[in-house]
């Protein structure tokens, strides 16, 4: 297994010094290749726990191993996509994705060359010149994969990249990832709020409960790729992960909301997309 999670747990230190723990005996592994998703509520320990495998935060107790070595911190190996693209607004596309590979000393033609073939992997070949804030947020989303992949990271860890876009640009580039994934073979570790995302996206799909977060299910998704979202076998996998959401967000939203929450189940059904943030 390419990564491996053993009994791990993690507390935090608050500021007013209470302990907060966040993790619970977690075991999971994951195997070169695979597309896996984490889902869970608002505050469960997804990032906590994609940041771990990042080597960016560290368990408490237990271990988290990239091929076999413990996680000592960031490596090549591993990259993160963050929500936000982070691009650099002074550089054009081109420059932003060039950036990495000259920081590890690649000459400029070769930089350039990677970049553009970056670029055309996220059909944005034709947009190397033009600059951040002429492009959409798909785009910059696209670019921020770009930059990502030309790097050329064994593991893709992606902290719910396209949680800010609007349902359209989602759906296209559910399909980009979709060939990138299969065209490249990366191991692709993917955060989200979105149930049906995550029954398009992934093979795997963990779903973490509260609190503190310990896996709750894992479900695999058996359909092949590319996948076709009118297929009825997903939907019914999306209810089945929503009806066990459910349990969890009462027990979150209790604690947020106390007496003033009275939950009635079928209320996250509201929502066609099942988008589980804090704000439901
Ligand atoms: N460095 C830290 N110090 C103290 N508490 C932290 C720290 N990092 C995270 N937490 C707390 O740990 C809990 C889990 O956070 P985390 O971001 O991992 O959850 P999440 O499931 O990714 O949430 P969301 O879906 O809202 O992004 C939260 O209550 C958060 O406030």
């Amino acid at each position: 297994m390419q990564v491996v999670l053993q009994g791990v747990n993690k507390l935090f230190t608050k500021s007013n010094n209470q302990t907060l723990q966040v993790l619970r005996d977690v075991d999971l592994e994951i195997g070169a290749g695979e597309f896996i998703s984490l889902l869970g509520p608002s505050g469960c320990g997804k990032s906590t726990l994609l940041n771990m495998v990042a080597g960016l935060e560290f368990p408490s107790n237990g271990k988290v191993l990239v091929n076999g070595k413990q996680v000592k911190g960031p490596g090549r190996d591993r990259i993160v996509v963050f929500q936000e693209s982070g691009l650099f607004p002074w550089m054009s596309v081109l420059e932003n994705v060039m950036y990495g590979l000259l920081l590890r000393k690649l000459s400029k033609k070769e930089a350039e060359e990677k970049a553009m073939e970056g670029l055309r992997m996220v059909h944005l070949g034709r947009f190397a010149k033009s600059y951040p804030h002429e492009l959409s947020g798909g785009m910059k989303q696209r670019v921020a994969i770009a930059r990502a992949l030309v790097l050329d990271p064994e593991i893709l860890l992606m902290d719910e990249p396209f949680a800010a876009l609007d349902e359209q640009t989602r759906m296209v580039l559910h399909t980009e990832l979709q060939e990138i994934w299969q065209r490249t073979g990366k191991t692709i570790i993917f955060i989200t709020h979105n149930i049906r995302e995550a029954v398009m996206l992934s093979q795997r799909i963990v779903l973490l409960g509260t609190r503190p977060g310990c896996i709750k299910k894992v479900y695999q998704v058996q359909a092949s790729f590319p996948r076709d979202p009118g297929d009825a076998l997903l939907a019914h996998l999306e209810q089945k992960i929503l009806h066990s959401l459910e349990e969890e967000m009462a027990k979150v939203l209790k604690e947020e909301m106390g007496d003033e929450y009275n939950f009635k189940k079928g209320h996250i059904h509201r929502d066609p997309l099942y988008n589980l943030g804090s704000d439901i």
